[in-house]
């Protein structure tokens, strides 16, 4: 008899028009594992599992659940039996109570004599909340007044809830800090200990290898490879992700955390509620200033902050020693900022790769005030997507069907496009390959050689060590620490002045 799998797909065809996402791809995974998928941009990794989790259907294939034939017609039929998806972007809505998005669809079971027992179902959700340990988010709080960490946790505890025995989670764990991280990576632990099964999306090879007992490759929409965890090799996975061996440096290897004595942005005894406290600041022409921290240390909304998005209660934000007021005045100083919450924040979805690039270059390619030059601008378009290696059909192509790590290309193509004088990265590589990470680090210290001014927020450790000058540690809205390049600061003495 043939060993029944918990979850497996064969002979899976997917296109988009000319693209072919999916390519004859054949997945088994059994009860008791954690299998990872990896591989570039655009490989066909989120197509593969949102087709087994209902999200849309393959044009050739079939799958079974358990050994059964399986082809949910959506995500809630796909939860409802057994296999849940976490979502690489955002799958909350921001206009109800965290309460209503967990109990989405099903709040009638809260209803006495036809009116639903708000009290009930916050108390409900409350204990889902606790139960997966994100007992910090308030059930009664309107979705889009939490941070993006906290909104990923809501979907994780909308999916735990039904307690599935298959449970995908795409590209989720970037968007977390690491206690965030812990969360995930126990629930994960649980269900292996219960024999279920865990699909893991990771660009973050440490991470990956880490967490999974397999790994299987993707290129191109084909199954490459599956490594058993005794055959795990950085080099190896890497080489069968993209096809050749990655040459050049990743990171930055120099030591030489020198920069210009000029301060180009600065916060001045900055206050903002609890996320700023106190807090001065300065960024220097040609630094590359790395900020990290745990949740709400207030390392986002500064982000924010430099960039004009948000107005300090009190003390005041200078760029070239002028008051910055907005973002309109932050783009006439040359400033450009990457939000790590790129699909309500930086992204127009609706809109081309062409309109969403160009606008951050407008003055590139503008003559007067009003009119555009349409061959200078798709050059400079079809140059940002070259450079980043944005995989699409053609400039034209609508933002929303790229994956979500050629979004976030997208993004950084606005800015770097620009030619900014400094520019605001806060999570600047979240969901993207290790081929365009190093290209991206490779921009930004060519940037930093240019004299140009970087402030990266990011939850990667390794990437604020590996490219900054400086890096600046915050806890509660406040300056916890600062070390330099030249000192060697090693990760286990940075995070004891996180916690
Ligand atoms: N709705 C769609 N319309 C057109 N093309 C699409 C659509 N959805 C996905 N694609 C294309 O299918 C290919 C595979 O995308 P997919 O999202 O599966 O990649 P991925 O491996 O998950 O990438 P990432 O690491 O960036 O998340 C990409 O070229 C993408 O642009």
């Amino acid at each position: 008899m043939s060993k029944e799998f918990m979850i497996e797909a064969k002979k899976m065809h997917k296109s988009f028009g000319s693209t072919v996402a999916l390519d004859n791809v054949n997945v088994k995974v059994s009860g008791g594992e954690i299998r990872g998928l990896i591989g570039e941009n655009g490989s066909g990794k989120s197509t593969v599992t949102s087709i087994i989790a209902g999200m849309q259907r393959a044009n050739e294939g079939e799958m079974f659940f358990k050994g059964k034939p399986w082809n949910p017609g959506s995500m809630i039929e796909s939860l409802e039996n057994g296999v849940g998806m976490i979502v690489q972007e955002s799958g909350t809505v921001p206009g109800i109570s965290v309460a209503e998005n967990i109990f989405l669809g099903e709040t009638a079971q809260f209803r006495r004599g036809g009116i639903v027992s708000r009290k009930r179902l916050i108390k409900a959700a409350q204990e889902v909340l606790n139960s997966i340990g994100a007992s910090y988010i308030k059930a009664e709080t309107l979705t889009a007044d939490i941070d993006m960490q906290s909104r990923k946790l809501v979907e994780i505890a909308k999916v735990m809830r039904k307690n599935p025995e298959v449970l995908i989670v795409d590209e989720t764990t970037t968007a977390l800090s690491q206690d965030g991280r812990e969360i995930i990576y126990k629930i994960m632990n649980q269900m292996k200990a219960e024999n279920k099964a865990v699909i893991f999306i990771s660009h973050d090879l440490e991470e990956i290898m880490n967490v999974c007992d397999a790994l299987t490759v993707l290129r191109d929409g084909k199954i490459i490879v599956t490594f058993d965890k005794d055959e795990f090799d950085e080099d190896v996975i890497k080489t069968s992700m993209i096809g050749r061996e990655l040459q050049g440096e990743y990171y930055r290897s120099d030591l030489d955390d020198s920069y210009d004595n000029e301060v180009v942005l600065e916060i001045v005894k900055g206050e903002l509620d609890d996320q700023l406290r106190e807090f001065d600041f300065q960024l220097h022409k040609g630094e590359i200033l790395g900020v990290g921290g745990l949740s709400y240390c207030g390392m986002h909304t500064l982000g924010k902050v430099l960039f004009g998005a948000e107005r300090l209660n009190a003390g005041e934000v200078l760029a070239h020693g002028k008051p910055l007021k907005n973002e309109k005045e932050a783009m006439n100083h040359g400033i450009g900022y990457v939000s790590k919450d790129r699909d309500y924040e930086s992204l127009s979805l609706n809109a081309s790769i062409k309109d969403n690039i160009s606008i951050g270059g407008l003055e590139c390619f503008a003559t007067g005030k009003f009119l555009l030059l349409s061959g200078k601008e798709n050059r400079y378009v079809d140059e940002q997507i070259k450079k980043l290696s944005i995989k699409c059909q053609d400039r034209n192509q609508y933002v929303m069907t790229l994956s979500g790590g050629n979004k976030q290309k997208v993004v950084f193509g606005k800015w770097i496009g620009r030619d900014s004088e400094i520019l605001i990265l806060d999570c600047p590589t979240r969901g993207v390959d290790i081929g365009v990470k190093q290209a991206m680090y490779q921009l930004m210290y060519q940037m930093k050689k240019e004299g140009k001014s970087i402030v990266i927020i990011s939850e990667e450790m390794t990437e604020l060590l590996g490219m900054a000058d400086r890096i600046l540690i915050m806890k509660d809205g406040k300056k916890a620490a600062e070390f330099m390049r030249s000192d060697k600061p090693q990760e286990a003495d940075i995070i004891k002045y996180m916690i």
